[in-house]
């Protein structure tokens, strides 16, 4: 996997996952592979993120992990130090843009306007994160992104479900969508990884 469209490619749904230990993160990565889904994002919301994603990438060689939430230069570095395959960035900002493209890594770099998303176009980038995508219009706003910016290709996150979904991975311009339902807070801490293979195996079963 070497570029950020290719990512897209491989899951409709990314998982967004939260961890309050590191110890959980391959049992969590494993439940999801088991379920079919091939990559996860594990967010720098917490102090064990940087370790997790440390774990997953050499005890789980088989899912793609990659480091969200990633809002300033300093965790962008980190990330990919911890062995992070990709990053994802809730926004931008010129010097978080620099960050990441430093790493060398693909990301997916946040936008929730036209305006946000013509910037990034400017830096070359046609692969980015919609968020938050139902507070900035759901489904209805990226089809009239693809009007003008049909070059580009988005994940939307923030308020996608299962239920809603298809609606996005119907776009023409949604590679796969992003969300924390896969793994539950209540789930994770009961190590209940059968709950989280079967919301795996419910989102590897959509269409992308
Ligand atoms: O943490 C980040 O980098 C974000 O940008 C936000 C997350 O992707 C969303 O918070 C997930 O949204 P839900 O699936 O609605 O829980």
């Amino acid at each position: 996997m070497t570029t950020s469209s290719e990512l897209l490619d491989l899951s409709p749904v990314m998982p967004v996952v939260v961890l309050d230990e590191a110890e959980v993160a391959p049992d969590v990565a494993r439940a999801l592979l088991a379920g079919g889904i091939r990559t996860i994002e594990l967010t720098l919301r917490t102090p064990a993120a940087l370790a997790a994603i440390e774990k997953v990438a050499s005890q789980v060689p088989d899912i793609v992990v990659g480091a969200g939430t990633v809002t300033t230069p300093r965790q962008a570095a980190d990330a990919a130090d911890a062995g992070a395959a990709f990053l994802v960035t809730p926004g931008t900002t010129e010097s978080l843009l620099d960050a990441v493209t430093a790493t060398g890594l693909p990301f997916l770099p946040g936008a929730a306007t036209v305006s946000e998303a013509m910037r990034l176009t400017e830096r070359g980038l046609d692969t980015l994160k919609f968020f938050p995508a139902a507070a900035s219009g759901g489904p209805a706003a990226l089809k009239a992104f693809a009007g003008p910016l049909p070059q580009l290709t988005f994940c939307p996150t923030g308020g996608v479900s299962v239920a809603n979904a298809p609606d996005y991975l119907a776009l023409s311009n949604v590679g796969c969508v992003g969300g924390s339902w896969l793994t539950p807070g209540d789930a994770v801490a009961a190590r209940d990884f059968e709950r989280i293979e079967a919301l795996a195996k419910e989102c590897s079963a959509l269409a992308a």
